[in-house]
């Protein structure tokens, strides 16, 4: 973007818990004091110090004294610190590097630290030394710490306040910072606004001073028009995560700077429409329903992608999704290998009628027979729907002796020895054991009825861990009680609590060797780990680059790194003549088209064009109103 910079601008910075994630010094204490029986309650008294010093709750002057002389730390200890420290500088300074670099003579980092390790590490994006502003220790002829200089005004009490006085700063100052002594600053008049910086610590005492408190860098840049990494800053984009989603997603969402909002529970319609306000990114699992009514109402319209933290995607409307420029991803692989193990450790358990006894024992009956306990080698499995989790149950379950049978809607190559089945009723009318794994696509309600179970085997062992519509209850229900059943596992609902404080109502309860679990086929640490680390790394390539790559509702775009350019993302509704609209508009401001890439579904298309840097603002907005145009951003 055009760099507005303001003429005259001095920005003044605190260095612990802003520039770094970390106080310095308390990180000092723990490497000083490793090994040290009594390093724990030394750090803690340390951390108290500092915190009651941040606060504004005791002089500095008194703070650092205490502080320096509970450290016995020496010259090797800085070193490690200074090594530790750069691994810990805030992500929005690293993401702003150019910024920091190109306007290092104007940016002075102003700290009650210590230079000793500060000068490195700010070093590290460009600023100077001369430009640094800090304590510094003295050490005895061992390289220990035996003090500092108590002469530098950064040492006492109103230490910044001294300082900046002395430096005599003409223009604008603004200062940046997480502490109490940095506004102090702005209440002497020295600086002209303070911004309380929360990415790393948040302090009430301090926001509620600061003229903003701005949660990264991005923001403190983006309110006073600079030039910055990012378009947007994430910090004003929010991200709503529901179902307990891993707290990898939320980890990686924050790191990147985003407002994230955590949900242990799903939401219902109404409620939904209530959260989604100014949402931009949403994650949900199986029980969130994403429809038609939440998507067009006004407070969704900030929505640009959704992300499904589990395979199967018919409780959102993709079709609708598509038509409002939202790109859907979910993780079609994460938790296959679980659903498939529970189907296999649940077949063994009813075959063997493990529940029974295992309550019974519960109960003190010790009833060992072999009566009603069979071995699953050498029976027949029928697989409904021969997908991913069909095909890897197909290859376990004949490791394991049994004959596999399959049947799919769509033509599939058989995996070993596994038989394809023309129709449903060839497929249920010879096997042993029934297991579906179909997908929740509407049509797929109720494909198994009372006409299907009259068409099973006698003494059948069935299993749904697919989704809850595909089964009929009443007819399950009907063929367990009338013994043609005689063994079930079901971990999919038609209606499913929303919550684990909300009762499970359904008729399948009670009924003898039925298994019930609460939809977890695919909820093991692994699975769900997985998922937390691949939805969101599909969701932030699109909002961070624009590729699609992986979406199940949205032209597919594998894009390159953006480097040195600007990136204008244009999804459109898929007519005639749209790229030609898009490339008049370069074309007329004379742009520089660096790459450009196009891809189309039958209703949606979407043109990215990567352009140089220097371009008229004019562009964004007549790109904008090109007819038939959905959505249109822009990344650099
Ligand atoms: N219980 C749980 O926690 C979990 C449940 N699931 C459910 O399992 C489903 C299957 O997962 P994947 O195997 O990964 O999906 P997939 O898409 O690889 O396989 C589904 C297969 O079912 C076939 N199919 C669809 N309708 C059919 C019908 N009426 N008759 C016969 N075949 C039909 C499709 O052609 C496809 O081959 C998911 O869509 C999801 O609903 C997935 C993960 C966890
Ligand atoms: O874990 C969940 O919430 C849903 C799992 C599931 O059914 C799926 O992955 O499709």
């Amino acid at each position: 973007m055009p760099n507005k910079q303001k003429e005259q601008l001095t920005i003044v910075i605190d260095f612990d818990s802003t520039f770094t994630k970390v106080e310095a010094l308390d990180e000092l204490a723990d490497i000083a004091l490793l090994g040290n029986p009594k390093q724990a309650e030394i750090v803690s008294k340390i951390r108290e110090i500092t915190d009651k010093g941040m606060a504004g709750e005791i002089g500095f002057a008194d703070s650092l004294r205490d502080r320096v002389a509970l450290l016995s730390a020496n010259k090797i200890h800085i070193e490690q610190l200074i090594k530790f420290l750069k691994g810990k500088i805030s992500d929005s300074f690293k993401r702003n590097k150019a910024f920091i670099q190109e306007n290092a003579d104007s940016i002075l980092i102003v700290s009650s630290g210590f230079k000793d390790f500060i000068v490195p590490v700010v070093e590290e994006l460009g600023i100077a030394e001369e430009n640094v502003y800090a304590n510094t220790f003295t050490y005895d002829a061992e390289g220990n710490i035996s003090g500092y200089d108590q002469e530098n005004l950064l040492s006492k009490d109103g230490g910044k306040v001294l300082l900046l006085k002395s430096l005599e700063l003409e223009g604008e100052v603004y200062a940046i910072g997480d502490g109490y002594t940095d506004y102090e600053m702005r209440e002497s008049g020295l600086a002209n606004k303070f911004y309380a910086f929360t990415e790393n610590v948040s302090r009430q005492n301090v926001t509620e001073k600061a003229d903003f408190v701005v949660p990264s860098l991005d923001e403190f840049l983006y309110i006073n028009g600079l030039s910055r990494a990012q378009s947007y800053p994430k910090s004003r984009i929010k991200v709503l995560l529901l179902e307990n989603v891993h707290p990898k997603a939320v980890q990686a969402f924050k790191k990147e700077g985003f407002q994230v909002e955590l949900l242990k529970g799903a939401l219902d319609e109404e409620e939904l429409i209530e959260k989604i306000k100014d949402v931009s990114i949403l994650g949900l699992r199986s029980k969130t329903n994403l429809t038609k009514k939440v998507l067009e109402h006004p407070n969704a319209s900030r929505l640009m992608c959704v992300g499904a933290f589990c395979i199967g995607t018919n409780q959102i409307d993709l079709a609708e999704c598509e038509k409002r420029g939202i790109a859907v991803f979910n993780a079609p692989y994460s938790n296959t290998r679980s659903v498939v193990e529970l189907s296999i450790g649940l077949m063994i358990m009813l075959t063997r009628n493990i529940v029974e006894k295992s309550n019974r024992m519960h109960a003190g009956v010790w009833d060992k027979s072999a009566t009603n306990s069979y071995e699953i080698r050498g029976k027949k499995i029928g697989l409904v729907g021969y997908g991913n989790i069909g095909t890897q149950i197909s290859v376990l379950a004949e490791a394991l002796g049994m004959e596999v049978y399959f049947y799919d809607i769509v033509d599939k190559l058989a995996l070993g020895n596994a038989k394809k089945c023309n129709t449903l009723k060839e497929l249920l009318s010879q096997v042993d054991f029934v297991s579906l794994h179909v997908d929740g696509r509407k049509s797929n309600t109720n494909i198994i009825g009372e006409e299907q179970f009259s068409w099973m085997k006698e003494n059948v062992i069935f299993l749904n861990l697919s989704r809850g519509h595909v089964v009929e209850i009443s007819a399950l229900v009907n063929a367990i009680k009338s013994g043609k059943v005689w063994g079930a596992a079901v971990d999919v609902f038609p209606y499913e609590p929303k919550t684990n404080d909300e009762e499970f109502v359904n008729d399948l309860r009670g009924l003898p060797n039925v298994i019930l679990t609460p939809h977890i086929g695919g909820s093991t640490e692994e699975a769900q780990a997985n998922i937390g680390e691949f939805v969101p790394s599909k969701l932030l390539q699109f909002m961070n680059n624009g590729s699609t790559y992986g979406s199940v509702n949205f032209p597919e775009l594998q894009l390159p790194p953006l480097e040195n350019a600007h990136r204008l993302l244009h999804i459109h509704q898929n007519v005639p003549g749209i790229l030609a609209k898009i490339n008049n508009v370069f074309a007329k401001y004379s742009v520089n088209i660096i790459g450009q890439y196009l891809k189309t579904t039958e209703k949606t298309g979407y043109v990215i064009t990567d352009i140089s840097k220097e371009y008229a603002e004019e562009i964004a907005k007549e790109l904008k109103e090109i007819d038939n145009t959905i959505k249109f951003r822009m990344l650099y």
